[in-house]
């Protein structure tokens, strides 16, 4: 926009264009500068737009067709379809068309063709490049959607991943601490490891082993609402619980614990049992995401250490919890 005022008001004379270009494009620079460090407000996207397109359709408006101006007003509707998104960028697009086609209907110079014709090419072009970035736009969505897919899920049981854990973990300790939290209401998460799975690998197969791990996927994400249900490791998993105190999530976690010790797994005509040893611990904010594994994990292996098929709270035992 720097460029284009100077090349207006001292190549082309045209003083009102060269001043508009100068202070929306201080405007924008900005706005980009704003961006840049991240702080950009809603509002900027807007004035961002409205400067934009005021920098396009005047010049157009002031200008001679054969300027060529007209060709800038292509860029507007992938733009808009770029910084509000695909509804009110269709909407933008199509509030600038009526304008521009009254003033380009004006403006053809009807004598040596016909005006409409002007109006029907540009309207073709104009919405077509607003078209043209609306599909790479849902494209480029739906790619990202199935990134995140793949890069967040295990593909085997499709329940949350250990980058989707850290993620959690990272957005746990940016949060703002409540002061009206009650201490006893925090996050407290489960543990839960299958015993002695092992032996179900080495007595029913691999793929039984992989039908148990999506099917106790299924029973915990049941049990939880489908929230939170990470698979951590092998026959590992993990469930976080948002505003539980000790006792609720010890009877959450028994409850799961009686569950799964109940729950018959049928799979590859074989009926099998199967029971799961549980470490709760509570998240502590400003804990490093590998300190974090390490207690659960210590958690976990003393409960696994008093025989298995229990639920152990941190270096508390299970009556002192309750
Ligand atoms: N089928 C199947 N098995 C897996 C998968 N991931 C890990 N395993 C198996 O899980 C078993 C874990 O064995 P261990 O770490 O010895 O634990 P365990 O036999 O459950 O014994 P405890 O945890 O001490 O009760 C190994 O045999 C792994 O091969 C998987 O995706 N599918």
């Amino acid at each position: 926009m720097i460029f284009f005022c100077f090349f207006n008001i001292v190549l082309l004379k045209q003083l009102s264009i060269g001043i508009l270009e100068a202070v929306f494009g201080l405007l924008n620079l900005g706005i980009f500068y704003l961006a840049y460090q991240g702080k950009t407000k809603p509002w900027h996207k807007c004035l961002l737009l409205g400067s934009i397109t005021i920098t396009v359709l005047y010049p157009f408006y002031l200008a001679d067709l054969r300027a060529g101006s007209i060709y800038w007003l292509l860029l507007l509707p992938p733009l808009y379809c770029l910084l509000v998104g695909a509804k009110r960028g269709l909407f933008c697009t199509i509030l600038l068309s009526f304008p521009v086609l009254i003033l380009l209907f004006i403006k053809s110079d009807s004598e040596s063709y016909f005006s409409y014709r002007s109006v029907i090419n540009f309207v073709l072009a104009y919405f077509l490049s607003y078209a043209i970035c609306y599909l790479y736009e849902t494209q480029y969505d739906k790619n990202s959607q199935r990134l995140q897919e793949m890069a967040f899920r295990d593909p085997l049981t499709g329940a949350k991943n250990r980058h989707s854990l850290k993620l959690f973990f990272d957005g746990f300790n940016k949060k703002p601490l409540d002061p009206f939290q009650q201490e006893e209401e925090e996050t407290r998460l489960l543990i839960i490891d299958i015993d002695y799975f092992k032996s179900v690998n080495d007595e029913f197969g691999h793929d039984a082993g992989d039908a148990i791990l999506i099917e106790m996927t299924e029973l915990l994400q049941y049990h939880t609402d489908n929230q939170h249900v990470y698979r951590i490791g092998g026959e590992e998993f993990l469930i976080v619980l948002e505003q539980y105190c000790q006792k609720q999530a010890y009877n959450f976690a028994e409850s799961i614990r009686q569950n799964i010790e109940n729950t018959i797994f049928r799979t590859h005509q074989q009926n099998i049992k199967i029971t799961v040893s549980i470490g709760i611990a509570q998240l502590i904010k400003g804990q490093s995401f590998r300190e974090f594994l390490r207690v659960a994990d210590k958690n976990l292996y003393s409960a696994k250490n008093q025989g298995r098929n229990l639920v152990h709270y941190g270096a508390m035992s299970v009556t002192e919890v309750i």
